[in-house]
């Protein structure tokens, strides 16, 4: 027997045939893989009529691989609808990873793992991206949407935890804090006040006020602070914040300039010698954004110059793949240990969003995000994507079908997918795009299961399409 969700190419042909003859026609919250989902369950296509009766997958059918050590909030989530999920503590290496994405219909990732367009090219079967952080920088998401892969984010789950570490930082650096720690741990008793400063009173300058850096301005405000901040939008500032007009004027007035842009071309290499010598003499560089926005080497001349007093680096250019590495023991990083040799220098190992209260939001929130996806073809909240959504069909509906279609953004096409739907009827449709990209959701019913294969055929031999799915 031919199923339709065999036409579909998730997941692969063979285990599809096996499951099919495995799975029973009970609504038991298993056998909703991508030809159904939870809340669909209870709907089948009439066993009357001139349907026979559908059998869709188990969601166990479907493969998650998890790496970056994400979130037992987001392990819940997942595997409660059945899928199988991979999990690992670390990122993986280009070679494994393009072994293990061959096969996996979803991935979720945190900071380190680079999706490229190689790696993102052996994905046959990969429908959906979750980043469990906030930044999206890791993966190529215009390549992603090409192939019809929708990626998902946490955009401000973690902020407060950055902010709060930025607050820390500000201290530590104003009070030369760290080095007295560790001239203590090595017995040295070194009681000073020469260049210790208290921060109330001072300027802190934000650049990049968006999630992060409001967060940080309020607390830095109730602090006694002023705050400046510098953003290539206009934004409404928190407090009494005042927005500058250029990075020059910010670097010019602040005592401390904080980071909170994302990686992004215009970002890279953003602080350099230049700017170095716009800053106050004296003052103090935080970056907990990423670490290709600040010029290392140029930070370096700007410490030893003695124009900044300290800086705290949370982010660095190449970051290794997973805990208990060197480092210095990097060529990429050939400056590294000229950073410990420096005075009032905070380095951390990229934990500004390493808190437990973020990671476990952060998991909840991609995790769900993935669901409505994969279940319900909800692309609300995608970084890559155009958004697109329709209500949850009632349990009771049957003969209903929501057909997911994604597909180029060129004339003519909901002409030719109506003409498709033509011989159903259209309860829902709503179609968006980005770009290059479009995405159809249609609810359609007086469908049968002996139409659905055609349904899917037709569809797929449109000559726009990327990416068909047809969920009931
Ligand atoms: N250290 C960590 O653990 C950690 C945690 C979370 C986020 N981050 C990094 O911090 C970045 C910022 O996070 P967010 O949530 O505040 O992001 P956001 O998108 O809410 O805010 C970024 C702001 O930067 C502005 N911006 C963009 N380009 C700019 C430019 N060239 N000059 C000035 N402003 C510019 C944007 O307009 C926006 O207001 C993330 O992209 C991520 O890379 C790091
Ligand atoms: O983008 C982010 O959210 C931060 O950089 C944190 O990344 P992480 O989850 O890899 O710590």
């Amino acid at each position: 027997m031919t199923s339709p969700q065999n036409i579909q190419n998730i997941p692969n042909i063979q285990q599809l045939a096996n499951s099919l003859n495995e799975v029973s026609l009970s609504t038991s919250p298993t056998n909703t893989f991508s030809g159904s989902f939870n809340s669909f369950k209870a709907r089948r296509l009439s066993t009357t009529n001139k349907a026979k009766p559908l059998k869709p997958f188990s969601t166990g059918d479907f493969k998650i691989l998890l790496l970056e050590n994400v979130n037992q909030t987001a392990i819940d989530i997942l595997s409660k609808q059945g899928y199988q999920i991979e999990f690992h503590k670390t990122s993986l290496g280009e070679a494994e990873l393009i072994e293990k994405i061959k096969d996996v219909h979803a991935i979720g990732i945190r900071s380190k793992t680079k999706l490229t367009e190689k790696i993102l090219s052996h994905a046959a079967n990969l429908v959906s991206i979750g980043c469990f952080c906030i930044g999206t920088n890791q993966v190529d998401l215009e390549y992603a949407a090409k192939k019809g892969i929708a990626v998902f984010n946490s955009p401000f789950s973690n902020s407060r935890s950055v902010a709060e570490l930025v607050i820390a930082e500000i201290i530590t650096l104003a009070r030369q804090l760290g080095d007295r720690s560790i001239e203590l741990h090595s017995g040295t008793w070194n009681k000073v006040s020469a260049k210790c400063w208290e921060i109330r009173g001072k300027t802190l300058g934000i650049v990049g006020y968006g999630h992060i850096g409001a967060q940080l301005s309020v607390l830095a405000e109730a602090m006694g602070m002023n705050v400046i901040y510098y953003d290539v939008q206009m934004i409404m500032s928190m407090g009494t914040a005042k927005q500058v007009g250029s990075l020059k004027e910010l670097l010019n007035n602040a005592d401390f300039v904080t980071l909170h842009v994302p990686e992004l071309p215009e970002t890279k290499g953003m602080i350099s010698t230049a700017q170095f010598n716009e800053m106050k003499q004296g003052s103090y560089l935080i970056n907990a954004s990423r670490g290709t926005v600040v010029d290392i080497p140029a930070l370096i001349e700007a410490r030893k110059s003695g124009r900044v007093a300290g800086f705290a680096l949370d982010v660095f250019p190449n970051e290794p793949a997973k805990n208990g590495v060197d480092l210095f023991n990097n060529d990429l990083n050939a400056w590294a240990s000229e950073l410990t040799s420096l005075g009032n220098v905070i380095l951390s190992p990229h934990i500004g969003g390493s808190t437990e209260e973020a990671q476990s939001a952060i998991g909840v929130e991609v995790g769900s995000a993935l669901v409505k996806y994969i279940n319900e073809g909800s692309s609300i909240g995608s970084v890559n994507f155009p958004e697109v959504d329709l209500r949850t069909l009632s349990q009771d509906q049957v003969n209903h079908v929501r057909v997911l279609y994604i597909h180029q953004n060129v004339p003519g096409v909901l002409r030719t997918v109506n003409e498709i739907f033509a011989e159903h009827n259209i309860d829902k449709q709503f179609s968006d795009s980005e770009g290059d990209i479009a995405y159809l959701m249609a609810d359609i019913s007086d469908v049968y299961e002996s139409d659905i294969k055609k349904l899917y055929e037709q569809l797929e031999q449109t000559p726009f399409k990327i990416r068909t799915r047809l969920l009931y």
